[in-house]
């Protein structure tokens, strides 16, 4: 056995009850990064203890923001963080540290950009691999700088100051562009507009409002005017839908389970996962039960379906899916039929290698998946046996540990996970919680 492997065994019960899943790493990365902006000392809870969101934590703390935020008895955090606000941020003596951390790294060059200093910004060996361009190239013609000239990938240096605001198209549906777009908007006199080929999450559209910020938005479109300086705000994180997400397929494959998930986020950009399943032929559904803010909450609920059927997921609705691909393919391969998960192409420059990776873990198990252009096929397999002894590598990518963990905790054989630890990244307990359903 190679080293640094977790061997996955089987629940030994049929998962049933309810639990709750950590708070959801968007909008806690988002708490963190707009009460470090703001004017003031905000309060946050729910917020996720996930080394992403440490990665948030770091960096606003080496720009100046005051952290205190205490573990509580859920795990998750709590506190005030009082904000670098109109003074800006301070210039940091070294390089930001981003971690394995997307979201940290494009949201601060949005939240940079307007200021007056000169910041580093780099990450593990995942993050400095991804794109950055999608990010600079808008922030550049507001006005910004990034050196090296022309660098695609970290570290980059943001050089910042005057910016000027900005209408653009942007190429691809992504959350991350569009808050880094609209965050460094309120920076600049006049409106900023980003429209999108398709809807993206829109927790910064609808979390800006309670700090005092507001924003206009349509299904693809949404603006900001500045200037515009956020104050402090109070924000409770709900439940992460994407960590939701692993727990209700692993209920939908594990025959005789039935599960409640209490206290997710339902924002309809984020449960597209339950749309596909259902149209999978699943039993899941979702009941509402609250709102922190404007942030809509309550239980998912899913019970496992033997005769599961594929689907087309058309290209509109990959963003509000794009973080489950991965484990919604592998309930793909136990269906009947043919998945397509049409133009997918972002999932190559997530973590790791998204799609290549899907193709190769399903191709362990004996699955026909590939790729036509962007476009991702699966075949199902009902009743698909596993074999004994497989390995899956996480290549360090915690949706891929949790992917393939799947199929030994829900099927009759273990299997081996490479870096399973990965999952430290956004679900520390991920096993713990399966663990404690199936007991
Ligand atoms: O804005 C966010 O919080 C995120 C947006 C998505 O990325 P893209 O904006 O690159 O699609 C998603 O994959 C990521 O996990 C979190
Ligand atoms: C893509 C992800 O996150 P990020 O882009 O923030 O690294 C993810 O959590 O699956």
């Amino acid at each position: 056995m190679s080293d640094n492997v977790t061997v996955i065994k089987p629940l030994e019960n049929p998962m049933h009850g309810s639990t709750r899943v950590p708070g959801d790493k968007s909008i806690s990365h988002r708490a963190v990064l707009f009460s470090a902006m703001a004017e003031g000392t905000s309060r946050v809870s729910g917020v996720l203890d996930s080394a992403d969101v440490r990665s948030s934590i770091g960096a606003v703390r080496a720009l100046g923001a005051q952290v205190s935020l205490e573990k509580q008895a859920d795990g998750s955090l709590a506190g005030g963080i009082t904000g670098w606000g109109a003074a800006g941020p301070s210039q940091p003596a070294e390089p930001v540290d981003c971690g394995n951390s997307g979201t940290t790294v494009r949201l601060l060059m949005g939240i940079l950009a307007p200021w007056d200093i000169q910041v580093t910004l780099t990450g593990d060996s995942s993050l400095c691999k991804r794109p950055m361009r999608r990010i600079t190239a808008p922030l550049m013609k507001m006005g910004a700088r990034f050196l090296p000239e022309g660098r695609e990938t970290l570290p980059i240096t943001v050089h910042g100051g005057g910016l000027r605001p900005l209408t653009y198209d942007a190429p691809m549906a992504s959350a991350q562009l569009k808050t880094a777009v609209l965050l460094a908007g309120m920076y600049a006199s006049g409106t900023t507009t980003v429209n999108e080929p398709a809807p993206s999450r829109n927790h910064t559209e609808l979390m800006l409002p309670e700090y005092g910020v507001a924003t206009t938005a349509g299904a693809c479109t949404a603006s900001v005017t500045g200037p515009a300086q956020p104050q402090a705000g109070e924000v409770l994180v709900p439940g992460d839908p994407s960590s939701a997400a692993f727990l209700a397929c692993a209920a939908v494959l594990r025959p005789e389970s039935s599960i409640q998930i209490e206290d997710v986020s339902l924002n309809t950009a984020r449960i597209g996962f339950v749309r596909t399943l259902e149209r999978m032929g699943a039993q899941v559904s979702v009941a509402h039960t609250g709102a922190a803010g404007k942030e809509p909450y309550g239980i998912i609920e899913a019970c496992h379906t033997p005769d599961l059927r594929g689907c087309e997921v058309p290209a509109d609705k990959i963003a509000g899916i794009i973080d489950e691909i991965p484990v919604l393919a592998l309930v793909a391969a136990h269906a009947h039929g043919i998945t397509v998960f049409r133009q997918v192409g972002e999932l190559r420059v997530k973590e790791t290698d998204r799609l290549a990776a899907i193709m190769d873990g399903l191709a362990k198990l004996g699955v026909d998946a590939w790729c036509e252009g962007d476009d991702l096929y699966i075949e199902g397999q009902p009743g698909l046996q596993v074999p004994e002894g497989l390995e899956f590598d996480s290549l360090g990518d915690h949706r891929l540990a949790m992917t393939w963990s799947l199929v030994g905790l829900t099927g009759k054989v273990p299997v081996n996970i490479k870096d399973f630890e990965a999952v430290r990244v956004s679900y520390p307990g991920f096993l713990d919680d399966i663990e404690r359903l199936a007991r």
